[in-house]
């Protein structure tokens, strides 16, 4: 694997259940992501984005093929805390407070957080979770239960929760899919700004076409029946990325981009490999 790559997938195959009930939810998967990209990836419902994630994540293994992180497998990355994870829905501990919910996963990982101070060439000091709260307008909220906030706010503490423990990769599963357009983009800057004071790889799943084109450097558009990536778009766009740059040419360029790239997928025929 080159030194700047981060993830990379060899010919990956998933596949849920036997027999006539199998599913091949990831066929012939590759792809290779760069350190420090900002990559979505987006495809109609079922074609196997957020399995393509747990196979990152370590939270599936696959059938047939390749999963490298960071040089070596999923499961040793994750396992030195170098893969962090924001699923769709918070998952908030409901019993702590939003500060102590963002400093528990250092708490619980102070092996492996030391270990990484002591031994990385690159060791960065831990960041000031109050500060990162408040970088994201959670000021006022610190001291509150996460039953106390809405479902935005939610969101916003399990971004800096995952953040704060600043992995190597950021894995994000439709972060932002339950919440309101205005809310969304609110998320979308904070979470850019946050991003650019870090070296991290993000992964991240949408539906949305335009906040793929926000967010990316690189979008990874996959078809169904059976799971598998049919092209990956550079977005060669400036950064930062303000409000007033979603109206450009060249931002609507990429989004139409992506939509005939979706609707291909979308009328793509089934691959026999579908059985
Ligand atoms: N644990 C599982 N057991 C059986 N089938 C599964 C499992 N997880 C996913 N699948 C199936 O694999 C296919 C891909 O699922 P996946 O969740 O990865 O798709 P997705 O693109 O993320 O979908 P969505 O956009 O709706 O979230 C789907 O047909 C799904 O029903």
């Amino acid at each position: 694997m080159a030194a700047n790559t981060a993830i990379r997938i060899a010919e990956a195959r998933k596949v849920y259940g036997s027999g006539s009930s199998a599913m091949v939810a990831l066929h012939d998967v590759d792809l290779e992501i760069p350190t420090g990209r900002f990559v979505s990836i987006i495809g109609p419902s079922g074609c196997g984005k957020s399995t393509l994630l747990r196979l990152i994540a370590d939270l599936e293994t696959p059938d047939a093929g390749s999963v490298e992180v960071l040089g070596g497998s999923a499961a040793d990355a994750c396992d030195g805390k170098h893969v962090g994870f924001v699923p769709q829905s918070p998952a908030l501990l409901p019993w702590l407070n939003v500060l102590h919910n963002v400093t528990l996963p250092h708490k619980v990982n102070r092996g492996a957080s030391r270990k990484r101070r002591a031994g990385a060439a690159d060791a960065r000091p831990m960041p000031d979770m109050e500060q990162l709260l408040r970088a994201v307008g959670l000021d006022d909220a610190m001291h509150k239960l996460p039953s106390e906030l809405s479902g935005g706010m939610q969101q916003r503490v399990a971004i800096v929760r995952a953040m704060g423990l600043q992995p190597d990769v950021l894995l994000m599963d439709e972060p932002f899919s339950a919440l309101d357009e205005f809310t969304r983009e609110a998320l979308q800057e904070q979470l850019l700004d946050l991003w650019d004071d870090t070296t991290a790889t993000v992964v991240f799943v949408t539906h949305s076409v335009s906040e793929a084109v926000r967010l990316s450097d690189q979008v990874v558009v996959m078809a169904p029946r059976p799971g598998r990536i049919i092209d990956v778009i550079d977005v060669d766009l400036p950064r930062p990325r303000r409000w007033d740059r979603f109206t450009s040419d060249a931002f609507h360029h990429y989004e139409n981009l992506i939509r005939e790239c979706l609707q291909s997928a979308w009328h793509s025929p089934d691959l026999p490999s579908a059985a």
